[in-house]
C-alpha cells in the first residue's frame, strides 16, 4: 500500500496576520479593523482539523516538522532579507515580509522557520523513501518569495529552501516544481532564474498577482534557459482547463526533463469560492489534477512527490478542496462529499472553451525550445 506522509504543526496556526483584511487597517484610508485577514491560519487550521475529524489522519504517516536553519535558508535567500525577518519579528508588534501588507507577529520568524522545515521534512522523508508521497500543511506560505524579498504573504519561500536541500544535501540533479497556486510563482522563477538543475512550472490566472510577471515568454535565463515554463490563464478558468494544461504543457515537460523529485507549491486559490482570484476551479477537480500529476510522477519519478500548501483563503471551501487532493494522496476515500458542490457545481468550468485551449497551446508551443 502507498504509504503517504502528512505535517502539520499547531504554530502553522498561530500566525497573526493582524487586523487589516488585505491592506493594513487605516482609518484615513477608510479601512476599518478586521478580525480575519484573508490570509488568516484558521482557514488551513480548518483543513486540517478536518483531515483529523474525517479520520483521515488514521490513513497518513505523520510527520514533524522542526525549524530550518539558517544555512538552509540561506541556500535561496540573501542573508539580508533573512537578517531583517528575525529583525521584524523581533519586534513587540512583529513587523512585515518585505512588500507592506505582508504582516506577521513577534516570533513570526521563527514560525517561517518552521515552515521551511516542514517543507524539508516532507522532502527528506520522500526522498528517503519512508514515505512514498507527502503532504506538508505548512503556513506561512511562500511561493512570492525571491531571494531578496519576501511579498504576498510569504518570508522564505518554502519550496525553493526544499529544492535547493534536494539538490545540495540529498545528492539530486534535477528537481521540477509545479505550482498550481493560482498566482505566479515568481519566487521560485526568481531564485532559479539561472539554473538548469530546477525546472519551474507556474500555471495561474494571468495578471491576478503579482500583476507584472508570470508571462509565457519568461523560460530562464543563462544556463537556465528553457527551465522556466509559464502557463498564463484567463479568468473564469475551472476543472477543464486545469486538466487540459497539465496533459498538454505540464505533464509533457516533465517527461522531457525527467526530474528525480516533483514538488507541488499546492494552494487552493483556483478554487472557484475564493476571494484572491477568478477562477472555477472544485474540489473534484483538485482530485483530478492530484490524480493526473501523481500518476505522471509514478512513470517519471518512482512517485517522488511533495505537495507544499500555499494559498487559499476560502474558509468555507479550502477545507473540501484539501481533504480531496490528501485523499487522493492517500488512496483512501472518507466519504465527506463536497458540501458546496451542490451550489457551485452548475457554475461552469467543466467544458474547455477556446480561448482557454488557446492560452495553453500558446505556452505549450514554446515547449520544445524550453525544456
Ligand atoms: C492590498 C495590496 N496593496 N498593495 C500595494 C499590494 C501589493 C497589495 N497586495 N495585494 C495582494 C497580496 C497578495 C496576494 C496573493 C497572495 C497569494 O495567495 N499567493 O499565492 C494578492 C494580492
Ligand atoms: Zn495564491
Amino acid at each position: 500500500t502507498t504509504r503517504t506522509g502528512y505535517l502539520w504543526n499547531t504554530l502553522y496556526g498561530w500566525v497573526d496576520t493582524g487586523s487589516g483584511g488585505l491592506a493594513p487597517s487605516s482609518v484615513a484610508a477608510g479601512l476599518q479593523p478586521i478580525s480575519h485577514h484573508v490570509a488568516h491560519p484558521d482557514t488551513k487550521r480548518r483543513l486540517h482539523e478536518l483531515v483529523v475529524a474525517s479520520g483521515l489522519i488514521e490513513h497518513l504517516h505523520e510527520l514533524s516538522a522542526s525549524p530550518a536553519s539558517r544555512a538552509d535558508v540561506l541556500r535561496v535567500h540573501d542573508a539580508a532579507h533573512v537578517d531583517r525577518i528575525i529583525a521584524e519579528g523581533a519586534q513587540p508588534k512583529g513587523g512585515d515580509a518585505g512588500d507592506g501588507v505582508s504582516p506577521f507577529g513577534q516570533g513570526g520568524d521563527a514560525i517561517a522557520f518552521l515552515a521551511a522545515g516542514g517543507a524539508i521534512e516532507a522532502t527528506r522523508a520522500v526522498v528517503s523513501g519512508e514515505v512514498d508521497r507527502a503532504y506538508a500543511l505548512i503556513n506561512p506560505p511562500g511561493h512570492h518569495a525571491e531571494r531578496a524579498l519576501g511579498r504576498g504573504f510569504c518570508i522564505f519561500n518554502n519550496t525553493a529552501v526544499a529544492a535547493a536541500y534536494a539538490l545540495e544535501e540529498l545528492g539530486l540533479e534535477r528537481v521540477a516544481i509545479v505550482d498550481w497556486d493560482v498566482h505566479h510563482g515568481n519566487g521560485a522563477q526568481d531564485i532559479f532564474w539561472e539554473s538548469p538543475q530546477v525546472l519551474n512550472i507556474s500555471l495561474h490566472q494571468n495578471r491576478c498577482f503579482p500583476s507584472d510577471s508570470g508571462f509565457r515568454d519568461e523560460n530562464g535565463g543563462g544556463e537556465g534557459a528553457g527551465r522556466s515554463v509559464n502557463i498564463p490563464l484567463p479568468p473564469g478558468g475551472g476543472n477543464a482547463v486545469y486538466e487540459y494544461a497539465l496533459e498538454q504543457v505540464v505533464i509533457p515537460a516533465l517527461e522531457a526533463f525527467e526530474p528525480q523529485l516533483i514538488l507541488v507549491p499546492c494552494g487552493f486559490d483556483a478554487a472557484i469560492m475564493d476571494p484572491l482570484a477568478r477562477m472555477m476551479v472544485r474540489a473534484d477537480g483538485f482530485r483530478r489534477l492530484t490524480r493526473l500529476i501523481t500518476d505522471a510522477a509514478e512513470r517519471i519519478c518512482d512517485g517522488r512527490i511533495v505537495f507544499l500548501q500555499e494559498g487559499g483563503y476560502s474558509p468555507y471551501y479550502v477545507p473540501c478542496c484539501g481533504l480531496g487532493v490528501i485523499e487522493e494522496l492517500a488512496g483512501v476515500t472518507t466519504g465527506i462529499a463536497d458540501a458546496y458542490e451542490p451550489i457551485v457545481g452548475a457554475m461552469g468550468g467543466d467544458e474547455l472553451l477556446a480561448h482557454e485551449r488557446e492560452a495553453v497551446d500558446a505556452a505549450g508551443a514554446l515547449l520544445p525550445g524550453i525544456t
